[in-house]
């Protein structure tokens, strides 16, 4: 029953197609999926609005939350109604024309009206992906204009001080592949991780020293490890739930680890089996014994924004489990929207948090 606990967070993983950052905790990256209505960082930057439908296809951080403010509970990705574990189910009743406002990104970006009237079903779309029944039309426009100004006031004030770079951790072999129905082999996770760092990537996250009853698409990691673990150009580290990870990583060859906390109680125990409190211990002795080897540890926080049982995360939450990550010693902490409700509005207060 664990491993199946274990294998639906697994996921919830794969909405993450964005993230946000502290590099190092005082420095705040953010990439969002942001809705349309809130996206003025250089959309006309993406390759092309096919390309965003194509990875959304295949990727549940396509879904859109609909609903409630934050969007938790029910999202949709191209006509499938997805529950909050995000796992998607058809839905014919919706389809591609129930949902015009994901073409029309461009436009709305530019000031158009971001109200939208499907032809189909007559109820009226929000730019971020609710769907209400129609009520005054102008209603609507007001109410979102005002929150929409306020949302571009906070973002201006916090664009002032974004960052001058972006750091990419590809999480490809070890967080795309941990959710694979069919484990993938030995030889083409090894052969994928040598391409990504031949690609030029500074940091590729190569496998999980996690339990293989609770993740068994991930039991090669010695293997992978063994084999990648001298590859020059990009940064290999590993995640380690525990000491016992941690020391099989470092036997392994791993030269850097990455611990994985979450600011959600509900996600915690799911994933790691142990409450917020416990993994912060846990992790305290793992960073002790990095210490002594000299080997940097990366810390995670999940659920920054929202988690699929608990709702709304506080950011103050996010906050407390970021700087216990920090004291014992993590030299970067990534800071996971790892359901995808994020939006520049509901991640302003993080940084300031
Ligand atoms: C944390 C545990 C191990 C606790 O699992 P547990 O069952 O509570 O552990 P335990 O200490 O009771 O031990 C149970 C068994 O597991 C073994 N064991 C114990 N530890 C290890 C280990 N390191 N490696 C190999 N085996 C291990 C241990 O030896 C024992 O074996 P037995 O005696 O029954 O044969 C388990 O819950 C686990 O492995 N969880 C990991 C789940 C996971 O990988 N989830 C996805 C990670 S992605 C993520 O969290 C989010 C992130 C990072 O991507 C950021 C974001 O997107 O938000």
């Amino acid at each position: 029953m664990l491993a199946k606990k274990a294998l639906q967070l697994c996921s919830w993983q794969r909405t993450k197609l964005l993230r946000a950052s502290m590099i190092p905790v005082s420095t705040f990256e953010f990439a969002s999926a942001m809705s349309s209505m809130e996206e003025p960082l250089g959309l006309d930057k993406l390759p092309s609005m096919s390309t965003i439908d194509r990875i959304q296809r295949f990727s549940s951080g396509a879904c859109r939350s609909s609903g409630d403010e934050l969007g938790m509970g029910h999202c949709f990705i191209d006509g499938r109604n997805c529950s909050s574990s995000n796992s998607c189910e058809d839905e014919s009743e919706y389809t591609r024309d129930t949902f015009p406002w994901r073409r029309h990104t461009r436009g709305l970006a530019n000031g158009e009206s971001f109200m939208r009237r499907t032809r189909s079903t007559g109820v009226s779309h929000v730019a971020n992906g609710s769907i209400r029944h129609s009520r005054n039309f102008s209603d609507y426009q007001n109410d979102a204009q005002s929150r929409n100004k306020d949302v571009r006031g906070r973002a201006n004030k916090f664009l002032k001080d974004i960052p001058a770079f972006v750091k990419i951790v590809e999480v490809g072999p070890r967080d795309g592949l941990q959710n694979e129905k069919t484990i993938v082999p030995t030889d083409i996770k090894i052969e994928l991780i040598r391409r990504l760092v031949a690609s030029g990537l500074p940091v590729v996250e190569a496998t999980s020293f996690v339990s293989p009853k609770w993740v068994p698409q991930l039991a090669d990691a010695r293997d992978v490890m063994k084999a990648v673990h001298s590859l020059e150009g990009s940064k290999l580290p590993v995640l380690t739930p525990n000491l016992k990870g941690f020391e099989a990583a470092v036997a392994a060859g791993a030269k850097e680890v990455a611990v994985f906390a979450s600011a959600s109680e509900s996600f915690s125990k799911s994933n790691i089996n142990c409450s917020i409190e416990e993994s912060i211990a846990r992790y305290r002795v793992v960073t002790q014994a990095a210490k002594e080897h000299s080997i940097p540890v990366r810390g995670y926080v999940s659920c920054v924004v929202g988690c699929p049982v608990e709702g709304p995360i506080s950011p103050a939450k996010v906050a407390f489990v970021a700087k216990a990550l920090h004291d014992m010693g993590c030299y970067e902490i990534s800071l996971g929207d790892t359901i995808g409700v994020g939006t520049p509005g509901n991640a302003l207060n993080l940084p300031l948090s």
